[in-house]
């Protein structure tokens, strides 16, 4: 068997690369951008105003109480969008809105409702007065140009994992493209004679398939675009078909099934045949089988990661070593998943010392003390899928050792 750090370098150096690829910004959520992104000017772009109100000279206002106004006289009303066509002068003043660029001559805004003029009123006319009730700070109620980015400025660093105000920032300098690692297009293929896929009646032997929308769904989660390649039969012929079918239109290829030691394993062959597979026994339980290659695509090398059958290891295999690769490809620097120091509420033990470190299946719940704190689900085995489906992460045991109740254990949250 080999460890689990050992499978996973192992497969990351087997990856091939993928070309990036310029997305437009609203497409590129979770991507990982390929260089630094430079802002070409300053955001905000000029000085404009924070608050709906009056721009004034601060010094017009010193004096100004509730009782004792100051009075000024309006020179219009700037919207955002608009510009003033003329500078506020002593004992004069614009009407601002939000974003309006701050007339020249004006070194505060006064809000709107430290005037007379209330919030929403009609006030705003050249030739109207104001009352302002109160003093104004110099700077107060101004953003200044340059006050978020610099012109000049790496706002994104090459390497960073997209999230939505990432696009708001990048939307904020002007991208309308970003260079990122593209999603991988990905095939799912399920294999197994005795599988089901129409929820019809079961004949003796068979059973319905579970694991083709789980790890569609997974993909999608890991950022990729999952391609549904439908359930092989264990017939060589039929598997080969869809293999090359998909290798024409996938970056990667995911099976589930038939990498274990059964007799007729038809992946494993038809497989073997195409290029040269990888087949690995992982000690971790459950994934202990493991199967990867570079084939020859048509047009780029297409990665094959061989999950296991049982619905519960596909599921496991997916999160500890396909994901990582997947993610690996898309420019991830740090492929693998984040963990957490938890604290075992139940003793988390493990059926036998085998040589292989167990990822139990946990609850996680944050307890009274602020720290994660997890139990393991009632059925650990990995054709139990239900029991799985109602866990949030798993907990690393490693294989020499029980761990007790109120001991920390490492947790991996689940996607
Ligand atoms: N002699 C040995 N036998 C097995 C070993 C071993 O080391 N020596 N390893 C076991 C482990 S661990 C695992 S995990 C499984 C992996 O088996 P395969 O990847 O070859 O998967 P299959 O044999 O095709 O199926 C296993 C099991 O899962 C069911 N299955 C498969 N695909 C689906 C699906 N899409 N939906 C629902 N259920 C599925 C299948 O019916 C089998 O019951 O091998 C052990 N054996
Ligand atoms: O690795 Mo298997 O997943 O133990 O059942």
């Amino acid at each position: 068997m080999i460890e689990l750090a050992d499978a996973r370098r192992t497969l990351l150096a087997a990856c091939p690369s993928i070309a990036p690829v310029a997305l437009p910004v609203a497409r590129a959520d979770r991507c990982v951008i390929v260089a630094d992104v430079v802002a070409t000017h300053a955001v905000p772009p000029f000085d404009n105003t924070s608050v709906d109100g009056y721009a004034v000279q601060a010094a017009d206002t010193v004096t100004a109480t509730q009782d004792q106004p100051v009075h000024l006289d309006v020179l219009g009303s700037v919207l955002a969008g608009s510009v003033a066509d003329r500078p506020v002068e002593p004992g004069r003043t614009w009407k601002v809105m939000t974003g309006a660029p701050l007339p020249a001559g004006a070194d505060a805004v006064v809000m709107v409702e430290r005037t007379s003029a209330r919030a929403g009123s009609q006030l705003g006319a050249a030739g109207d007065q104001v009352a302002i009730l109160a003093p104004a700070r110099s700077g107060a109620g101004i953003r200044r140009a340059g006050s978020d980015v610099r012109t000049g400025e790496t706002v994104l660093a090459a390497g960073t994992v997209l999230r939505p105000a990432h696009l708001g920032v990048l939307g904020s300098v002007g991208a309308r493209e970003v260079l990122v690692y593209r999603r991988l297009r990905v095939g799912v293929l399920v294999t197994g004679d005795e599988l089901v896929t129409d929820g019809g009646e079961l004949r003796p032997g068979q059973i319905h398939e579970s694991n083709r929308a789980m790890l569609m769904a997974l993909l999608v989660r890991a950022n990729c675009e999952p391609m549904d390649l439908g359930v092989a039969s264990d017939d060589v012929a039929d598997l080969e078909q869809r293999l090359r079918h998909a290798m024409a239109a996938c970056d990667v290829i995911v099976t589930s099934g038939g990498v274990s030691m059964g007799d007729s394993d038809p992946v494993k062959a038809v497989l073997e045949r195409m290029g040269r597979l990888n087949w690995m026994q992982v000690a971790i339980r459950p994934a202990k089988p493991f199967a990867f290659g570079v084939l020859d695509g048509p047009s780029a090398p297409v990665l094959v990661l061989g999950l296991p059958g049982n619905p519960v290891s596909s599921l496991v295999s997916f999160e500890l070593i396909a994901r990582p690769a997947l993610r690996h490809m898309m420019g991830h620097v740090e492929p693998y998943g984040p963990s957490v120091l938890a604290i075992a509420d139940e003793q988390l033990g493990r059926p036998l010392a085998d040589g292989r470190t167990a990822f139990l299946r946990v609850l996680s719940r944050i307890g009274p003390d602020g720290r994660v704190h997890v139990r393991p689900v009632t059925g650990q085995d990995s054709h139990q899928l239900s029991a799985s489906a109602s866990a949030d992460a798993l907990a690393e045991v490693p294989d020499d050792r029980t761990v007790q109740a109120g001991e920390d254990v490492l947790v991996y949250p689940l996607s």
